[in-house]
């Protein structure tokens, strides 16, 4: 086929997307008029993981020449881009713009929302609380320096609950004006230079690492100050007109987990986990004690934190934060909690929401 006659083709299927695009818009329209209609959320994240999963497997078993990342990234788009429509969407997130928490709420959310940047924490809940947004996201987990226990000591304080889950692989980049040539200082966060130390020496072995106070001042440094690079995610690059000149290699990737804040839980999925603090008196076994609970009622926990009780200056009290399979209006679980009550512990349900599939990366 001539290079004509295959853009002929081209054209002809772009036309049918627009077309199809458009009819499952005002399908998605539909949706969002019934759901406000009958006072239900209109992003429901349980769903979008299913079809996003369906959508994947349907892709392979097609043999399609996109990758899952691929289809994965194009159908959140289209997602974000029909939610806009539906009631002009706002996401709060913890800043500065283009921080990590930015760049995981684009991926989530897409482009089409509109988003507010939080200076702290307590910012991004009190946003919310007071319906300023929609939703906010924060990080809650990194897997080199473990919980982030900002966002769950917040949690215990508000009626805000953990409404949906997002696993990310954080990529680091090295951006600035100039090539990799003329990089002779690296700025960076210094938990970020600590993570990167071993690739960069390979790549700007003559490179002097500086550290800065925050990923943020640091592509300030590196778009005023020619001869220099920062450390910081892609958008970043994006937002500070730098060029990205490095991308951390796969090995050196790190995880992290990102909660998005809402005013309720969402509905069960058959496919959730829920986030409990448990208060408990700190004396010998009271940690398997409450374990012991989940286990005769065949719960299984995810994972546990143990966090000091703000105020507690005799010591006599232990927080517990707990994440379970499960939903919390499923009966096993609502049993649990009974349990733990009766037993003269104090329980508070942190929110519930679908199990995050795997890691989205774009
Ligand atoms: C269409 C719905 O509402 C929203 C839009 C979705 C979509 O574009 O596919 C999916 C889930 C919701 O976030 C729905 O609940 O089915």
């Amino acid at each position: 086929m001539s290079l004509e006659d295959t853009r002929i083709k081209i054209d002809a299927i772009d036309q049918q997307l627009i077309r199809l695009l458009n009819e499952r818009a005002e399908l998605v329209h539909v949706i969002g008029e019934i759901k406000k209609k009958d006072g239900l959320d209109i992003y429901v994240p349980g769903r979008e993981e299913k079809l996003l999963r369906k959508l994947c497997e349907l892709n392979s078993a097609q043999q399609g020449l996109l990758t899952e990342k691929a289809i994965r990234a194009i159908f959140r788009e289209i997602m974000s881009a029909a939610l806009a429509l539906e009631n002009s969407m706002k996401i709060s997130f913890l800043g500065p713009a283009g921080s990590w928490t930015h760049q995981v709420a684009i991926n989530k959310f897409g482009n089409s929302v509109s988003y507010v940047a939080e200076a702290s924490t307590e910012g991004v809940f009190s946003r919310v609380a007071c319906q300023g947004v929609d939703y906010g996201v924060l990080p809650i987990e990194h897997s080199t320096e473990g919980a982030v226990h900002h966002t769950l000591d917040h949690l215990v304080d508000s009626e805000l609950q953990i409404y949906a889950e997002i696993l990310w692989k954080v990529e680091t980049v090295v951006m600035a004006k100039g090539d990799v040539a003329s990089v002779k200082v690296i700025y960076g966060h210094p938990q970020m230079l600590a993570q990167c130390r071993p690739w960069l020496g390979q790549c700007y072995p003559h490179a002097t690492l500086i550290e800065s106070a925050s990923s943020s001042l640091a592509a300030t440094h590196a778009e005023s100050e020619p001869g220099t690079a920062a450390l910081g995610t892609p958008l970043s690059a994006e937002l500070h007109g730098l060029r990205v000149l490095s991308t951390s290699p796969r090995e050196h990737a790190t995880r992290a987990r990102f909660i998005i804040l809402g005013r309720r839980s969402g509905a069960p999925t058959g496919h959730d986990n829920t986030m409990l603090m448990v208060h408990a008196r700190d004396r010998v076994g009271a940690l398997l004690e409450v374990l012991q609970v989940f286990a005769s009622r065949n719960v299984n926990v995810r994972q546990i934190e143990n966090r000091p009780v703000p105020g507690d200056l005799t010591g006599e009290q232990a927080r517990f934060f707990l994440e379970i399979s499960g939903h919390h209006e499923e009966t096993s679980l609502q049993e649990t909690i009974h349990d733990l009550t009766a037993q003269g512990a104090k329980v508070k349900v942190l929110g519930s929401y679908p199990a995050p599939g795997w890691v989205e990366e774009r």
